[in-house]
């Protein structure tokens, strides 16, 4: 593996201080991938100096924003040029499929693009003062030092969508991934590396959540926490961000309704449905595993899920026939089956699946079998709670009113979809369910220039598009008096 199996730190690739390390295992066959440092808070302690220095003493907050524009659409070529090394990669690290691991590079590649081309496109606004001989104007300024964290369930894009922005608007940022899925995101420093990002600017650290993690959360010497990942990492990480006032971007869980009315075209909604749970083994925070079906088609559908289901191909990421991979981990696995057994509990019928596959080939990794509830009620644990798995819980309805007070009834509010030919009924649908992106006849389709984030418990703030790049600065409004007097008020 032709990688810097190390943190960069001040535009040095280091090892932890203490010399600890980790190994990385690929979550088909358990077998040993890679070796990395496992820092700890003295590492963060490091790049965040690093971080602070660059950014109160360095050029890159006040290089021109052309400029910065520039090394960042260079890295999207850097990613394109070594685009089949980072999905293998990718795949290696996280079982998902190489296709689908090629096209997130390619989205990837297309968001250091977007804000490459974003980065000069706002030099603040002139106000028509209201003040007579007097310049008003506002203006967009970086941050500061920015604690940037990632899941490992989509490790590169989840950092391209913080790192881009970050660098665009003239951050500097110390990047924390999920200790389990390290690699793409050490490769993505290393294309930044020979980008041109300045020393200091970017720094990298490996290593657990609860020592790293949270020393980016508590140092007063980080002006702004990114984090994506589970609600209950967030609720910490918002407690220890309050000791500085951290501007604070949330990226949460998600259990997302899939709703499905009668008047839809109905292999669509099918293919769509399986396409919005299974992809990486369900593990995706907008995954549509809460299905919502009219009640008078609700048998057929749930009949025309099964039957596919059941000839889903599941291996190994780089085998061209695989449909689905492994979950991540032994204990992602574990929690899954414990999820599983709860809905049977609660009285959910096993309509397929609920069970580790029986193939001989497929005993080494963490595999699970494409699993569908139905008979589910909106009360139930399964029905309410993310599972992050390859698990569908099918509710009923009779109703469009219906329809979105279930789709409504959660603590999360992420991302939900319509299926329906009648688009003023979509468009109505879409009006009233409380969630950051709805989907009408489609499912988990996103891109560069729309914002991305969730309703209520789902996270605070919005990446990608616009919002994504205003996440990054602090705006400033310089007024100046062009005829001073004295007011003689004293
Ligand atoms: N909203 C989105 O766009 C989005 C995208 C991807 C994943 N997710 C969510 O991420 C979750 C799955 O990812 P995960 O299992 O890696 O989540 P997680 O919360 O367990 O870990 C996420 C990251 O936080 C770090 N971390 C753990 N404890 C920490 C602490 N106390 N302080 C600071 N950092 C800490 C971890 O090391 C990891 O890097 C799911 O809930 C999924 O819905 C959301
Ligand atoms: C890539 N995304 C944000 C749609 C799903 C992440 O889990």
């Amino acid at each position: 593996m032709d990688l810097k199996l190390q943190q960069y730190i001040n535009g040095k690739w280091v090892d932890a201080k203490s010399d600890n390390t980790r190994t990385i295992i690929n979550p088909f066959n358990q077998e040993i991938i890679a070796t990395v440092p496992e820092g700890d808070e003295s590492d963060a302690k490091a790049a965040i100096a690093a971080a602070r220095e660059a950014f109160d003493n360095g050029e890159w907050a006040f290089t021109p924003a052309t400029e910065r524009g520039a090394v960042v659409r260079k890295i999207a070529e850097l990613i394109e040029r070594d685009k089949e090394e980072l999905a293998y990669l990718e795949s290696l690290d996280t079982g998902k499929t190489v296709e689908e691991s090629r096209g997130d590079m390619e989205d990837i590649a297309g968001v250091f693009r977007y804000y490459g081309e974003l980065a000069d496109k706002d030099g603040g606004e002139l106000i028509d003062s209201p003040v007579p001989n007097s310049i008003s104007k506002v203006v967009h300024e970086p941050v500061g030092v920015c604690g940037q964290i990632t899941p490992w369930n989509y490790p590169l894009l989840q950092a391209s969508w913080k790192l881009a922005p970050a660098l665009a608007t003239g951050n500097t940022l110390v990047m924390k991934p999920s200790e389990i899925t390290p690699l793409t995101t050490i490769k993505v420093f290393e294309l930044m590396e020979e980008a041109g990002v300045p020393a200091g600017v970017a720094n990298l650290v490996l290593g657990a959540g609860d020592t790293i993690g949270e020393e980016l959360s508590n140092n007063t010497d980080v002006d702004l926490i990114s984090f994506t990942g589970g609600i209950a990492t967030g609720k910490k990480i918002m407690q220890a961000a309050s000791v500085n006032v951290k501007k604070l971007a949330l990226e949460l869980g998600g259990k997302n309704p899939n709703v499905i009315f009668a008047d839809a075209d109905f292999d669509l909604a099918v293919d769509q449905a399986l396409n919005g749970v299974f992809f990486h083994a369900g593990q995706i925070c907008s995954a549509g595993t809460r299905l919502i079906v009219e009640e008078s088609i609700h048998d057929e559908f749930v009949n025309a899920l099964v039957e596919r289901v059941k000839k889903f191909k599941l291996g190994s990421g780089f085998d061209e026939d695989t449909q689905m991979g492994p979950l991540i981990s032994a204990d992602h696995l574990a929690k899954v089956e414990k999820y599983v057994e709860a809905g049977i509990e609660e009285g959910a019928t096993l309509a397929v699946g609920g069970k580790r596959p029986e193939d001989p080939e497929l005993q080494k990794g963490f595999f699970y079998l494409p699993t569908i509830f139905t008979d589910c009620t909106t009360d139930m644990k399964v029905v309410q709670e993310e599972g992050f798995g390859p698990v569908i819980t099918v509710e009923k309805f009779r109703s469009e009113e219906e329809a979105v007070k279930l789709s409504n009834d959660s603590i999360y509010g992420l991302a939900g979809g319509v299926f329906t030919n009648d688009i003023a009924k979509a468009e109505r649908c879409a009006a009233k369910m409380r969630m950051g992106t709805v989907w009408i006849n489609e499912f988990n389709l996103y891109f560069p220039h729309a914002p991305w984030g969730g309703f209520k418990q789902s996270g605070i703030g919005r990446e990608l598009g616009k919002l994504g790049m205003e996440e990054y600065t602090e705006t400033k409004h310089i007024f100046q008096n062009l005829k001073p007097e004295p007011i003689n008020w004293f």
